[in-house]
């Protein structure tokens, strides 16, 4: 199983961004029905409507994968454009394992920020079709994947937590793009439910801010995270929602 990627030397940090806009406790009301202990935080998935490379520093962003080394187009290409270094531990990743690439599937690699990268953000694969394009794996098969990668992407998390490698440090807020609901072709509200079911299960009161995002704005980067940002703001953002699937 793919564990975290050892950093590089350290480089200089990369400039930081807008941060992402997030709740206080008193806005959810009786929404809350499971509580981040350190944020006091309802666990689970929560909707937000901003760009997800907005994410504070040192967030983690997770994006689907293919096991083929190939982020060549959608939300990955973005990626491979902002986060090069990372882009090369995936690709490297992929081909260690090219013999038998279905053995990635279902796994996740928790890539720490490298430097140069942008904004000290911490990257997620989540192996959930082994190939792409026309060779796409079918929507049933895609969220199987996806179940058993994003628990083995919790279980990593939880080691650096507690491992606390003192270079590597430890990751801050969890943000997602809609994953598989776009060139992989599976309805958000399926992936969401299967992300959100394995939140309650062993999330431990972690929350997920998952992206809504207005493809009119361009990739990302383009679109600002709405003002208000920081923890601690006010209540719910504008269009901020949580959502129980
Ligand atoms: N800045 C931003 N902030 C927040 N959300 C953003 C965003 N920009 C886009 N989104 C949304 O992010 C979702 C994912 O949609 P995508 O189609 O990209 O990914 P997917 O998970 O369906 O499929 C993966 C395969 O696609 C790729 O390309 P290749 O296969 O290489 O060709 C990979 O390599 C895989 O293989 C859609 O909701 C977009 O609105």
């Amino acid at each position: 199983m793919p564990e975290v990627v050892e950093r590089e030397a350290s480089g200089s940090e990369a400039p930081s961004l807008a941060t992402s806009s997030t709740y206080t406790p008193d806005a959810l009301g009786d929404a809350a029905d499971t509580v981040d202990q350190e944020t006091g935080l309802p666990g689970g998935l929560v909707m937000v409507h901003s760009d997800i490379f907005a994410a504070p520093a040192n967030s983690v962003l997770i994006h689907a994968c293919n096991c083929q080394g190939s982020w060549g187009a959608g939300i990955a290409l973005t990626m491979k454009r902002f986060y090069p270094r990372a882009y090369v531990v995936y690709r490297n990743h992929c081909d260690s394992n090219a013999a038998d690439s279905a053995a990635l599937l279902g796994t996740a690699l928790l890539i720490p920020p490298q430097p140069g990268d942008r904004n000290s953000h911490w990257i997620t694969c989540l192996f959930t079709s082994q190939y792409y394009g026309r060779r796409v794996d079918a929507p049933d098969r895609i969220l199987e994947h996806t179940a058993s990668s994003f628990e083995h992407f919790l279980k990593l998390l939880g080691d650096t937590e507690r491992g606390g490698d003192a270079d590597l440090g430890t990751a801050g807020e969890v943000h997602t793009c809609k994953i598989n609901s776009g060139r992989f072709g599976v309805p958000w509200e399926r992936t969401g439910r299967v992300l959100e079911d394995a939140l309650e299960r062993d999330g431990e009161g972690r929350v997920v801010f998952a992206h809504e995002f207005e493809e009119e704005t361009g990739a990302g980067g383009g679109f600002k995270a709405r003002p208000g940002g920081g923890r601690g703001g006010g209540g719910l953002e504008k269009g901020q929602q949580i959502l129980r699937f």
